[in-house]
C-alpha cells in the first residue's frame, strides 16, 4: 500500500479526547493542487466551537487550526493532510465525583464494557468535542465541492417541539440556535434557557440541503449515496434518526402522491429527497436528522456505580443544554465529506 492507502477515496481518521492534549484529523485523498489555508478552515471551526451563547456549553475553546502536513505553498500535495486542534479549557476535575458512576444516556457504561477501562474526563473519545476534527476535515471537502458548484447548508428545523415554519437562509447565522425562521428562533432560545435553568435539556430536528450535485453520483447497492449519508449522520453523537425527502411520511402516502413526476425540465416534485436507487437525481438532496436531548443534566437521576451499587447522580461540568445549535456545522461537514468521497469514486469510474 502507498502512503495514501485510500488514494482514490476521500477518507478521514480522527484522534484525541475531550480533556486530552488535542483533537485532530488525518485526511486521505485530498486532490493535489487544491488551494486551502487555515483561515478558510477556521471559518467552519468558529461556527462549531463551544462558549458562544447561552444555548451552548460555556467551555471556551478557540479551536485554532494547525495544519501540520499535506500542504505546501498553500496547495494540497495529495499526501495525508493532518490538522491539529489543541484543547485549551479542560477541567477534568468536574468529573472526579462521577469517575466510577455511569451517567444515564452517555457512553460511560458502554465504553467500559468494550474496553475494560474508560477515560472519564469529559467523556473522552465519546465527547462531542471529537466533532471539531470532523468539521476541520469537512471544510477541506467543502472547498473541493465548491469547485463543482455544490453547496451544503443545514439549519435547526425544530427544538423542543417548536418548529420553524418559514425558511430564510440568511437568518441561520444570525440567531444562536441556527433556525431559519426568525419568529421561531427566540421561542426556541427561551425554551432551551428555561430547561437549562431547571437542570434539564431538549433535542430537536436539523434539516440539511445539498444543492448542485449532478445526477449520477452514488452507488447502486451497499454504498448507496443515502446509505453513506445515513451512516455518516448516525456516526455523530446524539443523532438518533434520519429521513430523506418525504421520509417517514412516505409510509402514509400513495404511490401516485409520492412519485416525483418528470417533464423535459426535470422532476416536478422531490419526495425522493434527491436520491433514487442510491444515486443522485440532480434535484436538491434533502434530509433531516433527529437529535436527542443532551444526556448530561443536573437533575438528579437513578444510576449505578461500576461496582453495581445504586446511586442518584447529578452531572456537573459544562454541557450543551441542546445540541442542535452546535451540531448544524457538524452535519454540514459530514455531508461534505460523503459527497466529496462519492464524487472521487465517480471520477475514478470514468478515469
Ligand atoms: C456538537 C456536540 C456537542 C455535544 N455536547 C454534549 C454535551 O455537552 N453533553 C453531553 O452529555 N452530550 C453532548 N453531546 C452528545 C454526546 O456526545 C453523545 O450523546 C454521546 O457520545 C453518546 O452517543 P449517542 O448519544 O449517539 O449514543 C454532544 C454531541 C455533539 C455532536
Ligand atoms: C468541548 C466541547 O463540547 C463538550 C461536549 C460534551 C459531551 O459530552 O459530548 C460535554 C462537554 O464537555 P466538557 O464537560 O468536557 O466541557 C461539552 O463542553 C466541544 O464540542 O468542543
Amino acid at each position: 500500500m502507498s502512503g495514501n492507502s485510500f488514494g482514490e477515496r476521500f477518507r478521514i481518521t480522527t484522534f484525541g479526547e475531550s480533556h486530552g492534549e488535542a483533537v485532530g484529523v488525518i485526511i486521505d485523498g485530498v486532490t493535489p493542487g487544491l488551494t486551502i489555508d487555515e483561515a478558510y478552515i477556521q471559518i467552519q471551526m468558529d461556527r462549531r466551537k463551544p462558549g458562544q451563547s447561552s444555548v451552548t456549553s460555556p467551555r471556551k475553546e478557540y479551536d485554532h487550526v494547525h495544519i501540520v502536513s499535506g500542504i505546501y505553498e498553500g496547495k494540497a500535495t495529495g499526501t495525508p493532510m493532518t490538522i491539529v486542534l489543541y484543547n485549551k479549557d479542560m477541567r477534568p476535575e468536574a468529573y472526579d465525583d462521577i469517575k466510577h458512576s455511569f451517567r444515564p444516556g452517555h457512553a460511560d457504561f458502554t465504553y467500559l464494557q468494550k474496553y475494560g477501562l474508560r477515560d472519564h474526563r469529559g467523556s473522552g473519545r465519546a465527547s462531542g468535542r471529537e466533532t471539531a476534527a470532523r468539521v476541520a476535515a469537512g471544510a477541506v471537502a467543502r472547498k473541493l465541492l465548491e469547485q463543482s458548484g455544490i453547496s451544503v447548508v443545514a439549519y435547526t428545523k425544530e427544538i423542543g417541539g417548536i418548529a420553524s415554519t418559514s425558511f430564510n437562509e440568511q437568518e441561520i447565522e444570525r440567531n444562536p440556535v441556527r433556525a431559519a425562521d426568525p419568529i421561531a428562533a427566540p421561542k426556541m432560545i427561551e425554551k432551551i434557557e428555561h430547561l437549562a435553568s431547571i437542570g434539564d435539556s431538549c433535542g430537536g430536528v436539523v434539516e440539511c440541503i445539498i444543492r448542485g450535485v449532478d445526477p449520477g453520483i452514488g452507488e447502486p447497492v451497499f454504498d448507496k449515496l443515502d446509505a453513506e449519508l445515513a451512516k455518516a449522520m448516525i456516526s455523530i453523537g446524539a443523532v438518533k434518526g434520519i429521513e430523506f425527502g418525504a421520509g417517514f411520511e412516505a409510509a402514509r402516502m400513495q404511490g401516485s402522491e409520492h412519485n416525483d413526476p418528470m417533464n423535459a425540465d426535470g422532476f416536478l416534485s422531490n419526495h425522493a429527497g434527491g436520491i433514487i436507487g442510491g444515486i443522485s437525481t440532480g434535484a436538491d438532496i434533502v434530509f433531516r436528522v433527529a437529535v436527542k436531548p443532551t444526556s448530561s443534566i443536573s437533575k438528579p437521576q437513578q444510576t449505578i456505580r461500576e461496582n453495581g451499587e445504586e446511586q442518584v447522580i447529578v452531572t456537573r461540568g459544562r454541557h450543551d443544554p441542546c445540541i442542535c445549535p452546535r451540531i448544524v456545522p457538524v452535519i454540514e461537514a459530514m455531508a461534505c465529506l460523503v459527497v466529496a468521497d462519492q464524487i472521487k469514486r465517480q471520477a475514478a469510474l470514468h478515469a
